[in-house]
């Protein structure tokens, strides 16, 4: 687990921070930091270090100064560096002194265009963007922008990638796309709303005393103490039977993929009721299929909601499982019906858990008419519809946002987008009813399954496309690295488990 801190938080660190530290020493380290990572990508793309040319995009802030310090420690390594500055009159003066003592070139951005020399940048070895940081507000400004997109070099970004709202993720096109993004002090949440703008994170400590994050981030050992494992004495029923209700005479599949996933992530029994029975039995013969929600008998969690229909039949089914009084993952159709038939909470024990896991169009759907718009800042949209609904929300995304209504949130970064495919949603909603179904801290719950599924949909594309099938098929995969990281199973390489080591 990792914390994730907004501007305002980490400023105030900063501020007591500073006040200790003498003058000028904290953007030092930091541009340390960002010098000797420069440093590194330089060899790594081009052999070597010395003789090489790093350009420098300065805007008029202290993320400009740190580029500056950072451009004058390289040239103590004989690196070629030039600083472009888009704000010359405003240019941070010790850094921009420091460079020039240091035998740095310091050019006008506006004279380069002028005299035609944007091509400058092109020619770099590596660009390090100190055009704006943690004072970032929105988008480029054209000039910079124009710069950014003629860079043909890796990009190191100085705390975040220039055009990247570092508290939302928010980014317009034009924002810069970094390599490596060298941070100081804190994650903010940028580096995890918008992972594929900042490449590889890495955090440079600043002894900076922080109060409770904003935002986590599950590891896998995180999910892999998380996970229930069977003990010696459970059985199939005593681990959390999970309920799947899902599908349609239209749509067995998704009834097929969601039971499946729960298959695959426990141990525990299975049951479904639905429409799907007969499919759903031929697929998975371990599960217990019955046509009703009444008929299914008792299960810790339901999932419920994918491929169901909107009709009254969907409808029925919310309801029974609602009655029902267990905790309850409600995605897809679930979602549309809650927002279409808001009577349906009425089936709702107050306080009774349930998770929704909408897309960006369902979250619209029930959100748009408790006056909540889901803008650019995602968490906050999440944030307040699980205050106002008294429920998780697990908003899916290319970063999903979970958040519970006491305010507690944690995001889960894709690092591909391979699991943009049909059916993924409804793997996902099988995986949140079986962490559901073992108990344990919905959001913990919501947000273990969330990794699970990016893990298993990276271990079944494996850099190639794939399919929710095969995504299920790799569930246990997923299961076994979280508990392989959290000490709790046998690692790949053959090494013992803790049992193991004990007794041989
Ligand atoms: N405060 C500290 O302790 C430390 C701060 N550091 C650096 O200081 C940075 C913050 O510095 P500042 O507060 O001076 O602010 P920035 O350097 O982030 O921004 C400076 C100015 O850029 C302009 N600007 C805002 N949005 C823009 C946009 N979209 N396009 C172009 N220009 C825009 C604004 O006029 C803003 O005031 C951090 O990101 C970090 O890089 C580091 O030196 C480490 C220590
Ligand atoms: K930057």
């Amino acid at each position: 687990m990792y914390g994730v801190w907004t501007v305002d938080q980490v400023r105030a660190a900063e501020d007591v921070a500073l006040a200790k530290a003498p003058d000028g020493a904290l953007m030092r380290r930091a541009a340390f930091a960002v010098a000797v990572r420069a440093a590194a990508m330089l060899r790594a793309a081009t052999g070597g270090v010395a003789g090489r040319h790093v350009v420098l995009l300065v805007g008029s802030g202290n993320n400009g100064g740190d580029a500056l310090w950072a451009g004058a420690f390289l040239r103590r390594r004989a690196v070629a560096v030039t600083a472009v500055l888009f704000a010359p009159d405003r240019t941070h003066p010790p850094g921009l002194a420091a460079l020039r003592r240091a035998g740095g070139r310091v050019v006008d951005a506006g004279d380069q265009v002028a005299a035609g020399r944007r091509d400058l940048v092109t020619g770099a070895d590596l660009v390090v963007d100190g055009i704006v940081g943690l004072s970032a507000r929105g988008p480029l400004r054209p000039a910079a922008a124009a710069w950014v997109a003629a860079v043909t070099s890796p990009v190191l970004a100085v705390d975040l990638p220039s055009g990247v709202d570092p508290d939302t993720g928010h980014a317009e096109p034009s924002a810069v796309r970094a390599d490596v993004t060298v941070t100081f002090g804190a994650h903010k949440p940028a580096h995890v709303l918008a992972a594929p703008r900042c490449g590889l994170v890495q955090l440079v400590d600043l002894g900076l005393d922080l109060p409770a994050p904003d935002l986590e981030v599950l590891g896998p050992a995180d999910v892999g103490r998380a996970w229930r494992l069977p003990g010696p004495a459970d059985d199939k029923f005593t681990q959390g039977v999970t309920g799947v209700a899902a599908g349609s005479a239209t749509y067995p599949g998704a009834a097929v993929l969601a039971v499946g996933s729960a298959v695959r992530a426990t141990s525990g029994m299975v049951r479904y009721a639905g429409w799907a029975a007969d499919e759903v039995r031929s697929r998975w013969p371990e599960v217990v299929a019955t046509g009703s929600v009444a008929d299914a008998g008792r299960v810790q969690a339901w999932a419920v909601g994918p491929g169901l229909g909107t009709g009254q039949a969907g409808r029925d089914v919310l309801a029974a499982v609602l009655d029902a009084g267990v905790p309850t993952c409600v995605d897809a159709d679930g979602i549309t019906l809650l927002a279409r038939y808001p009577d349906l909470w009425d089936h709702r024990e107050p306080d009774r858990t349930v998770v929704l896991t909408p897309h960006d169009r369902e979250f619209a759907r029930i959100a748009e008419p408790l006056g909540i718009e889901l803008g650019t800042d995602r968490v906050a949209a999440t944030r307040e519809l699980a205050r106002r609904l008294n429920t998780v929300v697990l908003l899916k995304g290319h970063a999903t946002v979970i958040a519970s209504p006491g305010g507690r949130t944690l995001v889960n970064a894709a690092r591909s987008a391979w699991l943009a495919t049909p059916g993924s949603g409804d793997v996902l909603t099988g995986l949140v009813g079986a962490a559901l179904a073992a108990g344990g801290d919905p959001l913990v719950a919501a947000g273990a399954a969330s990794w699970l599924h990016v893990r298993a949909g990276e271990l079944a594309a494996g850099g190639a496309p794939t399919s929710a099938s095969a995504v299920v098929a790799a569930v246990p995969g997923a299961v076994r690295a979280a508990l392989v990281s959290a000490g709790r199973a046998p690692g790949e390489t053959g090494e013992l488990c803790d049992h193991e080591r004990r007794y041989g």
